[in-house]
């Protein structure tokens, strides 16, 4: 078991597929996390990466408010890459020039040829494929430089200076429409800064365990239990590490699915040793959220109540100084960042109050559910457990569009109900990445017994996915979604429509609130 040292830093300039490319460095078997542009050279010193890699960003360079790059990186003897708005910060910086394109830009899949050898482009094709997205070009060479690659509208497409280790593409090598973009990224991580791609799975774990050991000393933690994936990857993480100094708290705020809280309890009680306690809090949780429809206020207020939940829990055990969570980069993402903005507040990140007691352990909050999934497996965790579908910590309270009520909730639950019944009679539970419905707040006419009626209609969303990120709606076959259709109508009462979603994330998101 190895626990890989090499880190390589991603100086995060605001691009939509920053993300990606720590992701694609750790699927060669390096640590690498994204950090914000704004780390000091000390800060960039003391963290030690084997290499640095520029992100891309929606700003031009030249641009007064442009974020900025201390050019001393350059000077620091660390191979640096820089993507996109990357590469055109090293130019800058190092004698070259960028200008705004005289034309639209280029924008989605061009050809480049590389025209003078460098390490970065070692092993692929003369000719490739890349994905293109900017305005700007690099219009002179930074001094000490080859032209690389060169597209037909961007003759400097790629830049290289082999003796300094300082590289830069145009393109987006980290997608997967850049055809050779995963070697690309390899060249630079393996052979450009030799990084050791030692870091595995079991060596994050073995990293966490100690870092938690250390962080927590003697004092208790009280972890978030919710029955889903990433908080019991945690629990298991944490009772691996500390013991009895966890207790897990699982908290049912009235929002949960049928059948939830019973089975949550059932499926994870004396399994892998862990203390759980349920609190019943539904009464406290529906008292706040009473006559709010608002979506953000209604994901504050359920974040800010976990906290209250979790505080008068800590207070009964004393000597609680931690808070655990299965807190996931997505979470954090879409809460909003320095240069990200804000999707949606994420009540475990962006739902949090603005003081709060306790200090957080999330381990889990520079990856993505593929990777708390791998994670599980490697902790011999159950099959079921580890693919369960994910499910928000704001539960069916952001799938009632408006006001929630007992009688919302209860329609709500109910269509779900029927919808998870369908998909698993269909056995499509593992070919769809999570389903629910939702009571949308449109009402219309209908007709049942020859009467007329005018009710609510139900939304079914069912979607594809890795990672959450990004989102395409699943093709159901037509007879699953008629029998959803007709048992939601006859069965649940106050609804007389459904209706299938069948927008893709972007540009809609999974929940709709
Ligand atoms: N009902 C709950 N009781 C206690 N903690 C919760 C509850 N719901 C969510 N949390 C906390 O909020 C975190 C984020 O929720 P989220 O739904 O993203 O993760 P999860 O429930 O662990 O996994 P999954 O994405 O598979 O549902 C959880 O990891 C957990 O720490
Ligand atoms: O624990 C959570 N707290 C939240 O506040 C939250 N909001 C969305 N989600 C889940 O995140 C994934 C992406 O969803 P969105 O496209 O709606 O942001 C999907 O899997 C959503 O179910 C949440 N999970
Ligand atoms: N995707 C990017 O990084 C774009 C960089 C810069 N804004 C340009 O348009 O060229
Ligand atoms: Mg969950």
């Amino acid at each position: 078991m190895t626990t890989g040292n090499d880190k390589i830093l991603v100086l995060d300039y605001g691009s939509q597929y920053n993300q990606l490319i720590t992701r694609r460095v750790r699927e060669l078997g390096v640590f690498s996390e994204l950090k914000s542009s704004k780390m000091t050279i000390d800060e960039i010193k003391a963290y030690n990466p084997k290499g640095i890699i520029l992100s891309g960003g929606p700003k031009s360079v030249y641009e007064d408010d442009a974020f900025k790059i201390d050019p001393e990186v350059f000077k620091l003897g660390i191979p640096v890459l820089g993507v996109c708005y990357g590469m055109q910060l090293m130019a800058q910086h190092l004698g070259g020039k960028v200008e705004a394109n005289p034309g639209n830009g280029e924008f989605g899949q061009t050809v480049i040829k590389q025209t003078e050898p460098s390490k970065l482009f070692a092993g692929t094709p003369e000719e490739q494929v890349v994905l293109m997205s900017h305005s700007d070009n690099v219009t002179k060479l930074p001094e000490n430089f080859v032209v690389a690659a060169g597209s037909e509208k961007t003759p400097i497409a790629a830049i290289a200076n082999d003796k300094d280790r300082l590289y830069g593409v145009q393109f987006h090598s980290e997608t997967t429409l850049s055809e050779h973009g995963k070697e690309i990224i390899k060249n630079f991580v393996i052979e450009v800064a030799g990084a050791d791609a030692s870091w595995t799975m079991a060596g994050f774990i073995d990293e966490q365990i100690e870092k938690i050991r250390a962080e927590v000393g003697d004092k208790k933690v009280l972890l978030g239990l919710s029955g889903g994936v990433d908080s019991s990857v945690v629990g298991v993480l944490l009772q691996k590490a500390i013991g009895d100094q966890l207790t897990c708290i699982f908290v049912d705020h009235g929002l949960l699915r049928k059948n939830e809280a019973q089975q949550v309890m059932d499926m994870l009680g004396g399994k892998f040793g862990l203390n759980i306690i349920k609190v019943d809090a539904q009464e406290r949780f529906l008292s706040k959220l009473a006559d709010v429809t608002d979506p953000e206020q209604k994901r504050k207020i359920i974040g800010n109540e976990f906290i209250e939940v979790f505080n008068d829990e800590a207070l009964k055990l004393k000597d609680v100084d931690f808070l655990a969570q299965g807190t996931l980069y997505t979470d954090v993402i879409e809460s909003g960042t320095d240069t990200a903005q804000t999707i949606k507040s994420h009540h475990n990140v962006g739902g949090l109050p603005e003081e709060m007691h306790f200090k957080l352990i999330e381990p889990l909050n520079k990856l993505f559910k593929d990777e708390a999934r791998a994670l599980g497996e490697e902790l011999n965790m159950d099959h079921e457990l580890v693919w369960r579908q994910p499910f928000p910590g704001p539960g069916l309270g952001i799938r009632i569009m408006g006001a929630i009520t007992e009688d919302r909730l209860e329609t709500v639950r109910e269509s779900d109900y029927i919808l998870r019944d369908e998909i698993a009679k269909a056995g499509l539970e593992a070919d769809v990445w999570q389903y629910f419905t939702v009571l949308t707040n449109n009402k219309s006419v209908g007709v049942m017994g020859d009467f007329r009626t005018y009710e609510y209609t139900i939304a079914v969303r069912a979607i594809t996915s890795v990672d959450g990120m990004t989102a395409d709606f699943a093709r159901l076959p037509w007879d699953v979604l008629q029998k959803v259709s007709s048992r939601i109508v006859n069965e649940v009462d106050h609804i007389n429509r459904v209706v299938y979603d069948i927008t893709a994330k972007p540009p809609a998101t999974v929940e709709w609130e």
